[in-house]
């Protein structure tokens, strides 16, 4: 029977791990991707879709199931699984990056955070106990504790400090939620900003904390590739060997890479799905701008080394068409594709690492996307 939390490393390429994390819904083979389904579905696409597209697991966003169907009507519904027939792994963030980034009034203290909705305007609460409360409403396999993200060009003395309550903010997170209860994970954020003396102060704190995994924030914030690297490459390695290490909401292709390299298992962003609704897809050859005139007439798929649904039964010139008509089929089929994009690349590492392959896998996409993907 396996225990959920549970995490086996296979093989190690450098600092690379291919490994298996076990969790009450299954298990998820890393290096992972997880598509974002911040509404309770990724958008355009069902679950029979990203199952036949190799998703292991997806995202889900506390803010917005809190604020809208409602964290206790998903509970009542059975659950975030059941509600939206998912029966593998789901993640939820804590909704406090959300709160920063989407609500317009907001108010920090050491309490948690006051914010508007921005549905209605209406006045709202997060304290960390209760961002693990909607998390353990929504059934989450994998929870993230209630820390604040500071943006880029944030001071020192702020970032110093606000490291501090989200270390408080993690250890009442951790005391209202017994380890492996339910078989709920719980994975602590490392915070910092672009000071690795605070990024190590703010993990030193956390392995204070008894967390099953955990996760790199406060990256992809606006920061040059350069300082998101140097970051990445200082903490990566010093996060537990023994535990998974997840970096929030990164990146690009070459992003995603770098963190392998760095020693990060799991991955998540909303570049796939966005982008594609924007037309901008991913493919074996580079970027793709569907909307180019030079595809009308263009009968080929839109990537001949992809065997998604969109790319085995649609040509360019139909996918340009769709865009250009703005058919809501456009958005499926693109947002296939990229989410296919990302799974494969995700795999492609999986089995580089295991035949000591990273450091070839990694250079052959740099000679297609360039060292930061943008
Ligand atoms: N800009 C990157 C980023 C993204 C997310 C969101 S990741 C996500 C999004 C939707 C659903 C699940 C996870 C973050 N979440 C938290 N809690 N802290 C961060 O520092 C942070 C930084
Ligand atoms: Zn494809």
């Amino acid at each position: 029977m396996p225990v959920p939390g549970r995490f086996t490393i296979h093989a190690r390429d450098g600092k690379a791990r291919r490994a298996t994390l076990h969790t009450a819904h299954g298990e998820i083979q890393t290096p992972v991707f997880m598509p974002v389904g911040t509404q309770g579905s990724v958008k355009a696409v069902g679950p029979d879709d990203l199952l036949q597209a190799g998703s292991q697991i997806i995202l889900g966003n506390t803010y917005h199931l809190y604020l809208r169907p409602g964290d206790e009507l998903v509970a009542r519904r059975g659950g975030l699984h059941r509600f939206m027939s998912w029966d593998k792994p789901i993640l939820t963030d804590s909704g406090g990056f959300q709160v920063f980034s989407l609500s317009t009034i907001r108010k920090i203290s050491e309490k948690g955070v006051e914010f508007r909705s921005y549905l209605d305007g209406s006045k709202h609460f997060f304290s960390p106990e209760k961002a693990i409360s909607i998390q353990q409403n929504l059934g989450s396999d994998i929870m993230m504790v209630l820390d604040e993200c500071v943006g880029y060009g944030a001071d020192r003395e702020y970032t110093a400090r606000s490291l501090e309550r989200t270390t408080r903010w993690a250890r009442r997170c951790r005391e209202v939620h017994t380890p492996g209860a339910d078989g709920q994970l719980m994975f602590g954020i490392i915070q910092g900003g672009f000071h690795e003396d605070l990024r190590e102060e703010s993990l030193g704190q956390l392995l204070e904390i008894p967390f099953e995994g955990y996760a790199i924030g406060g990256l992809s914030v606006g920061e040059s590739t350069e300082d998101m690297y140097r970051i990445l490459n200082h903490i990566g390695p010093r996060m537990p060997e023994e535990k998974p290490r997840y970096l929030m909401g990164v990146g690009t292709p070459m992003d995603i890479l770098e963190g392998i390299e760095s020693g990060v298992d799991m991955f998540d962003c909303v570049l796939p799905t966005r982008n594609a609704r924007n037309g901008t897809l991913f493919t074996s050859q580079g970027k793709v701008n569907i909307k180019r005139a030079e595809f009308r007439e263009d009968d080929g798929p839109l990537d001949p080394n992809c065997q998604c649904y969109t790319c085995r039964n649609f040509s360019r010139a139909y996918l340009r068409h769709l865009y250009t008509a703005r058919e809501i089929l456009s958005y499926r089929l693109n947002s296939l594709h990229n989410i296919a994009f990302f799974l494969e690349l995700a795999r492609q590492a999986r089995e580089a690492i295991e035949g000591g392959r990273f450091a070839e896998l990694k250079a052959h996409y740099q000679g297609i996307y360039g060292t930061d993907g943008r």
